[in-house]
């Protein structure tokens, strides 16, 4: 029985869907791709796919918002078998936190050991463009301050420990291989470093807010990817955050422009290839590197 504030979805919960997944798939993937809005495209450079569909898997909450096609694709990268979510679930979808995570679970216990995420946010920073990839260094839980955090309920040990440290959330060895890999692709000029801000949304931030964000130290900010960063690290996946910038935003009441989900779904398309490429690549270094280091 569940109690009023802990995490919805149980152990058996968990196991039934990674054992109908197992079942109904002969891939076995190491890598998980969470492919943010307007990113799905990035499983399309995947060999030997299979899809489904978020609706019929078993537990498995649907996306609702334009950009995220709700399949989960299994494939493919040379010899790395990997699966990719197109389309991942938000708190401002009206999901409980337990179900925007629910995936990274199953992918754990499926045998996945990296998890890359990607996602759409705005630009604080003041020398960020848009169309920039922010490599994610670290983050700030803002929901988690007032409580809607992942991890709040009773502690299942067998996913991780009560109290885990998020110091190192985002691996610093990946962070280096993004920088080494845009620099083969020749796409240096346009990949960032920075602190990814996560808020509840669905609205986009006003000016006073977008200006206290920029005095935390928030370099972008966006509407997911940290409680899914929290349950991966939880679970001692390791993880890479890919942020494609893809609206400045205002911090300025003389500005006139608004940004609007169309234009956020615009640039990614726009960029969704060259992403592509730093996923397929990174995918494949990892692959090469423990190779070498076993
Ligand atoms: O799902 P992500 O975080 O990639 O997309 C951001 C946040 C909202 O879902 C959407 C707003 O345009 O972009
Ligand atoms: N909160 C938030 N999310 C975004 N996703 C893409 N752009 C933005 C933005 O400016 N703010």
């Amino acid at each position: 029985m569940h109690t009023k504030g802990t995490c919805c979805c149980s152990f058996e919960d968990y196991k039934l869907t990674t054992e109908w997944l197992l079942n109904q798939t002969s891939h076995r993937p190491k890598v998980a791709v969470i492919c943010g809005s307007g990113l799905g495209l990035l499983a399309d450079g995947a060999a030997n796919k299979q899809t489904f569909k978020y609706q019929d898997i078993p537990h498995f909450p649907v996306s609702t918002v334009p950009g995220h096609e709700g399949r989960l694709v299994f494939g493919m990268i040379e010899d790395t078998p990997c699966v990719f979510m197109q389309g991942h679930f938000h708190l401002y979808e009206g999901y409980s936190l337990c179900q925007v995570t629910f995936p990274v679970r199953i992918f754990k216990l499926m045998g996945v050991e990296l998890m890359l995420v990607t996602n759409a946010s705005g630009g604080i920073c003041p020398d960020f463009k848009v169309g920039d990839i922010m490599i994610i260094k670290d983050h700030i839980n803002l929901p988690g301050f007032a409580g809607q955090h992942p991890l709040c309920g009773p502690n299942d040990e067998r996913f991780g420990i009560r109290f885990p440290s998020m110091s190192d959330a985002h691996s610093k060895d990946l962070r280096g291989l993004v920088l080494d890999v845009g620099v083969e692709l020749g796409c240096s000029d346009f990949i960032r470093e920075g602190v990814y801000c996560m808020v509840s949304g669905p609205n986009f931030e006003t000016i006073a807010e977008a200006r206290m964000l920029q005095v935390l130290g928030c370099d972008s900010v966006g509407m997911s990817m940290v409680p899914e960063v929290t349950v991966a690290k939880h679970c001692g996946l390791r993880v890479l955050g890919l942020s494609l910038i893809t609206n400045k935003v205002s911090l300025d009441y003389s500005r006139e422009e608004k940004v609007n989900h169309e234009e956020v779904l615009e640039i990614c398309k726009m960029r969704a290839e060259v992403l592509q490429k730093i996923v397929t690549k990174l995918i494949t270094r990892c692959q090469q590197q423990s190779i070498n280091t076993h």
